[in-house]
Order: C-alpha cells, then structure tokens, then sequence
C-alpha cells in the first residue's frame, strides 16, 4: 500500500480477483493470472561520451501466452520498477485478449532518465537491451513496441540489433516501426485515435453525442498529443493539457497546433501563452470543471485523495493504471462513467497488431483502409463491454470489472482447452 492508496499492481490484482468471482471461474485461473510465467533482467553496459562505462538495469516481463506470442511496450524511465512492470505486462494480457488479439501479455522496462543521454548512448543502450533479450523474443515469441520514454527510432535500433543477430531482416519481432522499416502511418496516432473513439461512443451514451464537450488531459506525449487531435476532429472542446511540468487551461477552448508548436520549440506546454489562457498544476488539471477528463500520463494519479474533487462524468484511461481501486470505487458510487486503460488505450495494441500481420505476410494496406479495420476492432470491443456491463449489473460492477470479465473469459477458455488449468 503506498501512500496514494493501493499501488498499481494490487489495483490489478484487485480487480482481477473480482472478475474472477463476477464470472464463476475456479481459484486456479486466478493463482495462474495473478503472477507472470517468466521475468527477464539484463544488465546493460553502455560506455558514455565521457568515456566511463554506465550499467543500466532491464526488464521484459512475459506475464501469459496462453492466447499467443507476449505483447507489449518497453518503458524508458528512470523511476521504473519491477513491481510496476509486472502490473503493465498483466494489464496487457486482459488488454490483448479484450480486444480479440492473438496475443498473450508482456511489457518491459529500463530505469533509464533518457532526456540525459546523448543520442550515441540511447542507441547503445537500445541494442544492447534487444541483444540481451534476443533468446527472449521473435515474432512469434514476444513483440515488443514503444511505451512511455520510447519511439519508432528507438524501434528501428532494436529491430536491426535484432536482425543482426538472426542474420535475416525480422521486421514483425517490433511494432510501431518507422514506415521505412515496414511500420504503418497510423501507429503514430493510433493509441490517441483510440481514446478519442472510445471517449465518442461513451460520450453518445451519457449525452448523445461528443460535440461541445469539454476536455482536459494529463500529459501531453504520443497519447495526449493525439488523443487531443482526434477529440477535437470528433467535435469535442479541449480546453486544459498538461505535460511533466505543469499546463494550460481556457475554458473558451485552446488552439491546439500552437499548443504544440510550443512544446517542440521550447520542451513544455506551459510557455504557451494566449488571451484567457491560465496556467495549471498536474493536480489541477484533475480537477478542472469538464466534461471528459483524460489522464494519459502515468499511474496512480486519481487516488483517494482527490477523487471526491474530480467534476468530470467521464475518464478516459488514456495511460495505463491512472486511477487506483481506491478512488474508482468512490467515483463510481458518484455515478463517473470510466473507460478502463485496457479498453480505452487499446488503439495503439490493436494497431501494432495490424502492423505484425502485415509485415509476416509483406502486405501492406493504406492509412484510410489500415484506420477503418483499426476503428472496427474497437467498435466490436466496446460493444462487447457495454454488453457485459448491462449484463452484469452498472450499478454493482464498474466498467473494468466487466471488461476484466470478458478478457479473463477467454484466456482461461484458451487455458484449459490447452490443459493448463
Ligand atoms: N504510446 C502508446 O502507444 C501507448 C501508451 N500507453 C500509456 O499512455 C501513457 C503515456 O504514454 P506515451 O504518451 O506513450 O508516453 P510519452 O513519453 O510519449 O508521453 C508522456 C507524457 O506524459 C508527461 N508526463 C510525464 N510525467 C508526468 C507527470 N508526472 N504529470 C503529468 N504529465 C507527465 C510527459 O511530459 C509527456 O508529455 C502511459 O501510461 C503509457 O503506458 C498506453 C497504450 C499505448
Ligand atoms: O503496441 C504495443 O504492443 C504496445 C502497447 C502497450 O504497451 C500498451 O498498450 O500499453
């Protein structure tokens, strides 16, 4: 238990062990689920511009595959722990099997501060992480992808440590590549497009629809950058955004390409100035009086310490974990709709899974085809949610409990026909 309450992992845990009673499944599925079949840690010697040898420690957490290859991000950043790892990668595994994914869960991680390394040290570091994971991973093994503090250069580096090693180009052991490298335009913005798509069907549910509503997002990286774009082609009003060091709030709406243009001159968001534009904390832009609110940064961030105070009806689980098991019980006695991390941040799984296929079968589709099969699989998922969570009762069960149902559903089916359980 840490000071905000229960910590990432036992909010997992927590809600794991409930779906498990929702859905009537034996004790067994949840000792099998509740821990990660295997945990990798490297150690990788990088030697630094200044001559010294640095070692920074790594993880790959290869948490279920009962469903297929693991799958799932690796995290550069420097408060990273093996606990917090182990709760990603057990999230991606009822996130991949949510969504129809043929894929089990893994997630990886170094406690790396990468804005302090030079770009020749992240790039040592970065194959030296894929050659100590090497026996580890392949297409058909574990694919990784980028998380927070990673990108598709960073992808394009381990593919070819990768490559290297098996002799032959692999470009399906990562996703989110460079669409050079056999990656897809539409990762880029995928995890975004998702929360937007996701915040639009729940928004036609609540209010009948998205236009007008107002929105404010913690962080402002891959997933908050282009969760804001796609709220605001949806017809929604982004009016606070937030980034490491604080942010911006008008209410009357903010002009979002200069937004952006200043946190790519100058590293923030907050040096954004505009009439009626005011300045917020991290822990302000919770609070905000909005509609929609979207955390898209890291975990823990609505706790039980400020989840009394939060005004919006909708949250949307931008990043993984935001919300503690704490604070969700209170809002959903208040009645707050929240679209639960491993349903509303899946557009970006979902897509790395379409990148795979094409790349294993060297095949590959436009932006506009690639986005429409993207937006199906997210439609049939949030469809199936809805389902399972009128079925199981929307005043007794919170949306991630039914979307635990649903995801444990067929891992513990592909589970036992496998005879594990
Ligand atoms: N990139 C992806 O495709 C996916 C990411 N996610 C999740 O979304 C979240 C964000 O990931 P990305 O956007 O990829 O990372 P990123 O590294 O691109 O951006 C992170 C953003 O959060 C901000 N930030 C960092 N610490 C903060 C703090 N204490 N308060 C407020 N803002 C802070 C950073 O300034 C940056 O704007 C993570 O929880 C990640 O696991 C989930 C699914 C897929
Ligand atoms: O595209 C991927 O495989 C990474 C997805 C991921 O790490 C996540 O959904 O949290």
């Amino acid at each position: 238990m840490s000071l905000r309450g229960t910590t990432f992992l036992e909010s997992v845990l927590q809600t794991l062990k409930r779906a498990i009673e929702l859905g009537g499944y034996p004790q067994e599925a949840y000792e099998m689920l509740s821990r990660p079949q295997r945990i990798i840690t490297v150690n990788i010697p990088v030697r630094m511009d200044g001559g010294k040898i640095q070692v920074f420690t790594g993880y790959r957490v290869q948490h279920n595959n009962a469903l297929g290859p693991y799958k799932g991000g690796i995290r550069f950043h420097p408060e990273v722990t093996l606990e917090e790892d182990i709760a990603l990668a057990t999230v991606m595994t009822f996130k991949n099997s949510l969504n129809g994914l043929p894929y089990g869960g893994g997630k990886g991680a170094i406690a790396v501060d990468y804005k302090k390394l030079s770009k020749r040290e992240l790039e040592e570091l970065s194959r030296g992480y894929a050659r100590a994971l090497a026996p580890f991973i392949g297409p058909e093994v574990d694919i990784p992808a980028p998380d927070v503090g990673t990108d598709p250069q960073i992808m394009a580096w381990m593919v070819d440590e990768y490559s290297k090693i098996t002799g032959h180009n692999v470009p399906g052991v990562f996703t989110a590549k460079p669409v050079v490298l056999w990656g897809n335009p539409v990762r880029e913005y995928s995890t975004g497009f998702g929360v937007a798509v996701w915040a639009r069907e729940a928004a036609k549910k609540l209010w009948g629809g998205i236009e007008g509503k107002t929105v404010a997002i913690q962080g402002f990286g891959n997933v908050g950058y282009w969760g804001a774009y796609w709220l605001e082609k949806m017809g929604a009003k982004v009016v606070a955004v937030t980034d490491s060091r604080g942010g911006v709030y008008n209410p009357s709406g903010l002009k979002l390409v200069e937004v952006k243009a200043v946190k790519d001159k100058t590293g923030t968001v907050m040096n954004y100035e505009s009439s009626g534009t005011r300045k917020v904390t991290n822990d302000e832009v919770l609070e905000l009086p909005v509609d929609i609110l979207v955390p898209a940064a890291l975990e823990n961030v609505i706790h039980k310490g400020n989840a009394n105070n939060i005004k919006a009806k909708l949250i949307v689980e931008g990043a993984n974990g935001p919300t503690t098991a704490d604070a969700e019980k209170v809002l959903h006695t208040r009645g707050v709709w929240i679209l639960p991390d491993l349903a509303a941040n899946a557009g970006g799984v979902v897509m790395s899974y379409l990148e795979w296929v094409e790349d294993l079968q060297w095949y590959f589709w436009d932006e506009e085809e690639t986005r429409n099969r993207l937006e199906r699989i997210l439609l049939d998922t949030f469809n199936r949610v809805m389902n399972r969570w009128n079925k199981l009762g929307t005043s007794q069960v919170t949306i991630r409990e039914a979307a635990y149902v649903e995801a444990v559903d067929r891992i513990y089916n592909a589970m036992k026909v496998r005879g594990w359980i």
